[in-house]
Protein backbone atom coordinates (compact mmCIF):
# COMPACT_ATOMS: atom_id res chain seq x y z
CA UNK A 1 0.00 0.00 0.00
CA UNK A 2 1.23 3.83 -0.85
CA UNK A 3 2.24 5.48 2.24
CA UNK A 4 -0.24 8.74 3.16
CA UNK A 5 0.77 12.11 1.82
CA UNK A 6 1.93 14.11 4.71
CA UNK A 7 -0.14 17.00 3.26
CA UNK A 8 -3.53 14.07 3.63
CA UNK A 9 -2.97 13.03 6.89
CA UNK A 10 -2.34 16.79 8.31
CA UNK A 11 -5.96 17.49 6.66
CA UNK A 12 -7.49 14.27 8.10
CA UNK A 13 -6.16 14.71 11.36
CA UNK A 14 -7.85 18.52 11.72
CA UNK A 15 -11.13 16.98 10.49
CA UNK A 16 -11.05 13.72 12.80
CA UNK A 17 -10.07 16.84 15.60
CA UNK A 18 -13.03 19.21 14.84
CA UNK A 19 -15.60 16.14 14.63
CA UNK A 20 -14.88 14.54 18.07
CA UNK A 21 -15.16 17.71 19.28
CA UNK A 22 -18.79 18.25 18.09
CA UNK A 23 -21.45 17.09 20.43
CA UNK A 24 -24.35 17.68 18.31
CA UNK A 25 -25.53 14.94 16.58
CA UNK A 26 -26.79 14.31 12.46
CA UNK A 27 -24.84 14.56 9.36
CA UNK A 28 -22.23 17.20 8.97
CA UNK A 29 -22.26 19.41 5.65
CA UNK A 30 -19.02 20.32 3.53
CA UNK A 31 -19.38 23.92 2.08
CA UNK A 32 -17.14 23.41 -1.15
CA UNK A 33 -16.54 25.63 -3.85
CA UNK A 34 -14.28 23.37 -5.33
CA UNK A 35 -11.30 25.40 -4.60
CA UNK A 36 -8.52 23.65 -3.06
CA UNK A 37 -9.05 24.47 0.61
CA UNK A 38 -12.87 23.34 0.40
CA UNK A 39 -11.94 20.30 -1.56
CA UNK A 40 -9.01 19.11 0.27
CA UNK A 41 -11.48 19.21 3.14
CA UNK A 42 -14.41 17.47 1.67
CA UNK A 43 -12.18 14.94 0.97
CA UNK A 44 -10.93 14.63 4.04
CA UNK A 45 -14.14 14.21 5.67
CA UNK A 46 -15.38 11.71 2.89
CA UNK A 47 -13.08 9.62 4.64
CA UNK A 48 -13.31 10.52 8.10
CA UNK A 49 -16.28 10.87 9.38
CA UNK A 50 -17.73 7.71 8.34
CA UNK A 51 -15.30 6.05 10.20
CA UNK A 52 -16.06 8.30 13.40
CA UNK A 53 -19.83 7.31 12.85
CA UNK A 54 -20.98 10.09 10.64
CA UNK A 55 -23.11 10.86 7.61
CA UNK A 56 -21.00 13.24 5.42
CA UNK A 57 -22.32 15.48 2.47
CA UNK A 58 -21.91 18.10 0.25
CA UNK A 59 -22.81 21.39 -0.67
CA UNK A 60 -22.16 23.29 -3.45
CA UNK A 61 -23.26 27.47 -4.24
CA UNK A 62 -23.71 28.72 -7.82
CA UNK A 63 -23.90 32.28 -7.62
CA UNK A 64 -24.02 32.74 -11.36
CA UNK A 65 -21.98 35.18 -11.47
CA UNK A 66 -19.45 33.78 -13.64
CA UNK A 67 -19.19 32.04 -16.90
CA UNK A 68 -19.09 28.30 -16.19
CA UNK A 69 -20.46 28.47 -12.94
CA UNK A 70 -23.05 25.83 -13.14
CA UNK A 71 -20.27 23.25 -14.81
CA UNK A 72 -17.96 24.37 -11.83
CA UNK A 73 -21.45 23.37 -9.66
CA UNK A 74 -22.03 20.16 -11.49
CA UNK A 75 -18.91 19.18 -11.44
CA UNK A 76 -18.14 19.60 -7.81
CA UNK A 77 -21.33 17.81 -7.13
CA UNK A 78 -20.37 14.88 -9.68
CA UNK A 79 -16.93 13.78 -7.58
CA UNK A 80 -18.69 14.72 -4.55
CA UNK A 81 -21.25 11.36 -5.38
CA UNK A 82 -18.21 9.64 -6.22
CA UNK A 83 -16.43 9.96 -3.20
CA UNK A 84 -19.44 8.43 -1.17
CA UNK A 85 -20.70 11.80 0.40
CA UNK A 86 -24.14 12.19 0.67
CA UNK A 87 -26.30 14.12 0.49
CA UNK A 88 -24.95 16.07 -2.47
CA UNK A 89 -26.66 19.52 -3.43
CA UNK A 90 -26.19 22.04 -5.59
CA UNK A 91 -27.63 25.30 -4.61
CA UNK A 92 -28.35 28.51 -7.31
CA UNK A 93 -28.86 31.61 -5.44
CA UNK A 94 -29.57 35.16 -7.51
CA UNK A 95 -27.29 37.98 -6.13
CA UNK A 96 -28.23 40.65 -8.48
CA UNK A 97 -30.05 43.53 -6.72
CA UNK A 98 -29.08 42.74 -3.48
CA UNK A 99 -27.46 45.57 -1.48
CA UNK A 100 -23.48 46.22 -0.61
CA UNK A 101 -21.99 45.12 -3.86
CA UNK A 102 -21.74 42.14 -5.51
CA UNK A 103 -19.32 40.85 -3.35
CA UNK A 104 -21.16 41.06 0.21
CA UNK A 105 -24.04 40.16 -1.68
CA UNK A 106 -22.65 36.87 -3.06
CA UNK A 107 -21.09 36.03 0.70
CA UNK A 108 -24.79 36.85 2.01
CA UNK A 109 -26.87 34.83 -0.56
CA UNK A 110 -24.10 32.32 -0.04
CA UNK A 111 -24.22 32.05 3.95
CA UNK A 112 -28.54 31.83 4.01
CA UNK A 113 -28.37 29.22 1.37
CA UNK A 114 -26.14 27.11 2.96
CA UNK A 115 -27.53 27.47 6.48
CA UNK A 116 -31.01 26.44 4.47
CA UNK A 117 -29.39 23.19 3.44
CA UNK A 118 -28.03 22.59 6.58
CA UNK A 119 -31.18 23.30 8.43
CA UNK A 120 -33.32 21.08 6.29
CA UNK A 121 -31.13 18.31 6.46
CA UNK A 122 -31.30 18.58 10.37
CA UNK A 123 -27.07 18.74 9.70
CA UNK A 124 -24.77 18.90 13.28
CA UNK A 125 -22.39 21.49 11.07
CA UNK A 126 -21.29 22.69 8.01
CA UNK A 127 -17.76 22.99 7.62
CA UNK A 128 -16.02 25.65 5.52
CA UNK A 129 -12.84 25.62 4.34
CA UNK A 130 -10.59 28.94 5.64
CA UNK A 131 -7.37 28.02 6.46
CA UNK A 132 -4.33 29.37 8.44
CA UNK A 133 -3.48 31.62 5.05
CA UNK A 134 -7.00 32.89 5.33
CA UNK A 135 -6.94 34.09 8.82
CA UNK A 136 -3.27 35.18 8.75
CA UNK A 137 -5.03 37.71 5.96
CA UNK A 138 -8.18 38.52 8.14
CA UNK A 139 -6.06 39.83 11.06
CA UNK A 140 -3.10 41.53 8.70
CA UNK A 141 -6.50 43.85 7.00
CA UNK A 142 -7.95 43.97 10.51
CA UNK A 143 -4.76 45.83 11.88
CA UNK A 144 -4.22 48.30 8.87
CA UNK A 145 -8.03 49.40 9.44
CA UNK A 146 -7.18 50.02 13.12
CA UNK A 147 -9.23 47.19 14.42
CA UNK A 148 -9.34 46.41 18.43
CA UNK A 149 -9.31 42.93 19.58
CA UNK A 150 -12.43 41.93 18.09
CA UNK A 151 -11.78 42.43 14.40
CA UNK A 152 -8.01 41.28 15.29
CA UNK A 153 -9.38 38.13 17.07
CA UNK A 154 -10.35 37.42 12.99
CA UNK A 155 -12.35 34.05 12.44
CA UNK A 156 -13.36 31.71 15.24
CA UNK A 157 -12.87 28.25 15.17
CA UNK A 158 -17.01 27.69 15.85
CA UNK A 159 -19.48 29.66 15.46
CA UNK A 160 -23.76 29.58 14.96
CA UNK A 161 -25.01 30.94 11.77
CA UNK A 162 -29.46 31.13 12.17
CA UNK A 163 -28.98 28.12 14.79
CA UNK A 164 -26.28 26.34 12.49
CA UNK A 165 -22.65 25.70 13.99
CA UNK A 166 -20.49 26.41 11.38
CA UNK A 167 -16.44 24.80 11.88
CA UNK A 168 -13.70 26.11 10.51
CA UNK A 169 -11.62 22.56 10.41
CA UNK A 170 -8.61 23.68 8.61
CA UNK A 171 -7.72 27.02 10.20
CA UNK A 172 -4.43 25.70 11.82
CA UNK A 173 -3.61 24.35 8.25
CA UNK A 174 -1.27 25.82 5.74
CA UNK A 175 -2.83 26.44 2.78
CA UNK A 176 -0.14 25.11 0.88
CA UNK A 177 -1.23 21.90 2.23
CA UNK A 178 -4.87 21.92 0.52
CA UNK A 179 -3.04 22.11 -2.83
CA UNK A 180 -0.65 19.64 -2.11
CA UNK A 181 -3.51 17.14 -0.60
CA UNK A 182 -5.29 17.81 -3.57
CA UNK A 183 -2.50 16.72 -6.31
CA UNK A 184 -1.53 13.85 -4.01
CA UNK A 185 -4.72 13.14 -4.42
CA UNK A 186 -5.23 13.64 -7.88
CA UNK A 187 -7.74 15.77 -7.46
CA UNK A 188 -7.72 19.10 -9.49
CA UNK A 189 -9.23 21.87 -7.96
CA UNK A 190 -11.06 25.33 -9.52
CA UNK A 191 -8.86 28.07 -9.18
CA UNK A 192 -11.53 31.18 -8.89
CA UNK A 193 -10.40 34.38 -10.57
CA UNK A 194 -11.61 36.60 -7.46
CA UNK A 195 -8.92 35.23 -5.69
CA UNK A 196 -6.22 36.68 -7.75
CA UNK A 197 -8.00 39.79 -8.76
CA UNK A 198 -6.15 43.26 -7.69
CA UNK A 199 -9.11 45.24 -6.77
CA UNK A 200 -9.87 43.17 -3.84
CA UNK A 201 -7.80 44.17 -0.58
CA UNK A 202 -7.76 40.72 0.06
CA UNK A 203 -6.20 39.51 -3.36
CA UNK A 204 -3.50 42.25 -2.99
CA UNK A 205 -2.26 41.08 0.95
CA UNK A 206 -2.55 37.46 -0.92
CA UNK A 207 -0.19 38.03 -3.60
CA UNK A 208 1.87 41.06 -2.12
CA UNK A 209 1.96 41.97 1.17
CA UNK A 210 2.20 38.42 2.68
CA UNK A 211 4.77 37.34 0.50
CA UNK A 212 6.58 40.49 1.75
CA UNK A 213 6.35 40.10 4.90
CA UNK A 214 7.80 36.43 4.86
CA UNK A 215 10.53 37.69 3.02
CA UNK A 216 11.14 39.83 5.06
CA UNK A 217 10.44 38.68 8.46
CA UNK A 218 10.91 35.12 7.76
CA UNK A 219 8.17 32.04 7.34
CA UNK A 220 6.97 31.94 10.50
CA UNK A 221 5.05 35.42 9.71
CA UNK A 222 1.72 33.42 8.70
CA UNK A 223 1.67 30.78 11.87
CA UNK A 224 2.25 34.05 13.78
CA UNK A 225 -0.12 36.35 12.97
CA UNK A 226 -3.00 32.84 12.90
CA UNK A 227 -1.37 32.83 16.86
CA UNK A 228 -2.16 36.55 17.38
CA UNK A 229 -5.61 35.67 15.90
CA UNK A 230 -5.85 32.63 18.94
CA UNK A 231 -4.85 34.94 21.48
CA UNK A 232 -6.73 37.65 20.97
CA UNK A 233 -10.00 35.95 20.65
CA UNK A 234 -9.23 34.56 24.32
CA UNK A 235 -8.89 38.21 26.08
CA UNK A 236 -11.58 39.30 23.33
CA UNK A 237 -14.12 36.61 25.25
CA UNK A 238 -13.19 37.67 28.82
CA UNK A 239 -13.32 41.23 27.92
CA UNK A 240 -16.95 40.40 26.72
CA UNK A 241 -17.94 38.67 29.71
CA UNK A 242 -16.89 41.51 32.05
CA UNK A 243 -19.04 43.72 29.24
CA UNK A 244 -22.30 41.73 29.76
CA UNK A 245 -21.49 41.97 33.41
CA UNK A 246 -21.01 45.46 33.61
CA UNK A 247 -24.35 46.19 31.30
CA UNK A 248 -26.54 44.69 33.60
CA UNK A 249 -24.75 46.46 36.68
CA UNK A 250 -25.78 49.89 34.80
CA UNK A 251 -29.05 50.02 33.67
CA UNK A 252 -31.31 53.03 34.32
CA UNK A 253 -34.64 51.70 36.46
CA UNK A 254 -35.89 54.32 34.33
CA UNK A 255 -34.25 53.05 30.92
CA UNK A 256 -31.87 53.50 29.55
CA UNK A 257 -27.63 53.37 31.06
CA UNK A 258 -27.06 54.98 34.56
CA UNK A 259 -23.85 57.33 33.75
CA UNK A 260 -21.88 57.43 37.04
CA UNK A 261 -21.65 53.28 36.61
CA UNK A 262 -20.36 54.14 33.35
CA UNK A 263 -18.16 56.71 34.39
CA UNK A 264 -16.89 54.19 36.63
CA UNK A 265 -16.03 51.19 33.76
CA UNK A 266 -12.41 50.33 32.63
CA UNK A 267 -12.13 52.29 28.73
CA UNK A 268 -11.73 49.24 27.32
CA UNK A 269 -15.35 47.77 29.46
CA UNK A 270 -16.77 51.04 28.79
CA UNK A 271 -16.36 50.92 25.05
CA UNK A 272 -17.68 47.44 25.10
CA UNK A 273 -20.99 47.90 27.08
CA UNK A 274 -22.09 50.95 24.97
CA UNK A 275 -21.21 48.86 21.84
CA UNK A 276 -23.77 45.94 23.23
CA UNK A 277 -26.19 48.35 24.03
CA UNK A 278 -26.11 49.98 20.75
CA UNK A 279 -26.61 46.69 19.08
CA UNK A 280 -29.55 45.86 21.62
CA UNK A 281 -30.90 49.37 20.28
CA UNK A 282 -30.99 48.08 17.08
CA UNK A 283 -27.92 48.97 15.36
CA UNK A 284 -26.62 46.74 12.82
CA UNK A 285 -23.19 45.21 13.72
CA UNK A 286 -21.74 45.76 10.18
CA UNK A 287 -22.34 49.36 10.50
CA UNK A 288 -21.78 50.30 14.28
CA UNK A 289 -18.06 51.52 13.93
CA UNK A 290 -15.68 52.94 16.44
CA UNK A 291 -16.81 56.58 15.92
CA UNK A 292 -20.17 55.41 17.01
CA UNK A 293 -19.08 54.10 20.48
CA UNK A 294 -16.82 57.08 20.52
CA UNK A 295 -19.28 59.70 20.50
CA UNK A 296 -21.30 57.78 22.89
CA UNK A 297 -18.26 57.60 25.12
CA UNK A 298 -18.19 61.12 24.73
CA UNK A 299 -22.01 61.74 26.17
CA UNK A 300 -20.20 59.91 29.18
CA UNK A 301 -16.73 60.99 29.96
CA UNK A 302 -16.49 64.48 27.71
CA UNK A 303 -20.37 65.85 28.38
CA UNK A 304 -20.68 69.27 27.44
CA UNK A 305 -24.45 69.59 26.57
CA UNK A 306 -23.78 68.01 22.74
CA UNK A 307 -26.52 66.72 21.24
CA UNK A 308 -27.45 63.55 20.14
CA UNK A 309 -25.62 60.79 18.61
CA UNK A 310 -27.06 58.75 15.48
CA UNK A 311 -26.67 55.55 15.03
CA UNK A 312 -26.97 53.42 12.21
CA UNK A 313 -30.55 51.68 12.02
CA UNK A 314 -32.17 55.01 12.58
CA UNK A 315 -31.78 55.73 16.78
CA UNK A 316 -30.37 58.52 18.40
CA UNK A 317 -29.17 58.36 22.26
CA UNK A 318 -28.91 61.56 23.83
CA UNK A 319 -27.91 62.20 28.06
CA UNK A 320 -30.33 63.25 30.20
CA UNK A 321 -28.75 64.30 33.23
CA UNK A 322 -27.66 61.39 34.97
CA UNK A 323 -28.59 58.72 32.27
CA UNK A 324 -28.18 57.79 28.22
CA UNK A 325 -31.43 57.64 27.05
CA UNK A 326 -32.84 56.96 23.52
CA UNK A 327 -33.93 60.52 22.34
CA UNK A 328 -37.54 61.04 21.04
CA UNK A 329 -37.63 60.51 17.43
CA UNK A 330 -37.98 64.12 15.68
N1 LIG B 1 -19.67 28.61 -4.02
C1 LIG B 1 -19.49 28.03 -2.82
N2 LIG B 1 -20.23 26.95 -2.47
C2 LIG B 1 -20.08 26.36 -1.25
N3 LIG B 1 -19.20 26.78 -0.33
C3 LIG B 1 -18.44 27.84 -0.63
C4 LIG B 1 -18.54 28.53 -1.87
N4 LIG B 1 -17.65 29.55 -1.88
C5 LIG B 1 -17.03 29.49 -0.70
N5 LIG B 1 -17.48 28.48 0.08
C6 LIG B 1 -17.05 28.09 1.43
O1 LIG B 1 -16.51 29.22 2.08
C7 LIG B 1 -15.11 29.02 2.33
C8 LIG B 1 -14.36 30.30 2.14
O2 LIG B 1 -14.52 30.75 0.82
P1 LIG B 1 -13.63 31.90 0.24
O3 LIG B 1 -14.06 32.12 -1.15
O4 LIG B 1 -13.64 33.00 1.22
O5 LIG B 1 -12.19 31.24 0.39
P2 LIG B 1 -11.21 30.45 -0.59
O6 LIG B 1 -9.90 30.55 0.08
O7 LIG B 1 -11.37 30.91 -1.99
O8 LIG B 1 -11.74 28.92 -0.40
P3 LIG B 1 -11.67 27.70 -1.44
O9 LIG B 1 -10.24 27.53 -1.87
O10 LIG B 1 -12.19 26.50 -0.69
O11 LIG B 1 -12.62 28.11 -2.52
C9 LIG B 1 -14.71 27.92 1.34
O12 LIG B 1 -13.56 27.23 1.78
C10 LIG B 1 -15.94 27.06 1.35
O13 LIG B 1 -16.01 26.25 2.50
Amino acid sequence: MAALAPPVAAIRVAVRRALTDLAEPGPVLVACSGGADSLALAAATAFVAPRMGRAAGLVTVDHGLQDGSAERAAAVAAWARKAGLDPVEVVRVEVAGRPGGPEAAAREARYAALTGVAVRHRAAALLIGHTRDDQAETVLLALARGAGPRGLSGMPFRRDLAGVPLLRPLLEVAREQTRDACAALGLRPWVDPHNTDPSYARARVRADVLPALVGALGPGVLDNLARTARLLAADNAVLDELAAVALAGVRHPDGGLAVPGLAELAPAVRGRVLHAWARELGAPPAALGHRHVTALEALVTTWHGQGPVSLPGGVRVCRRTDRLTVAATR
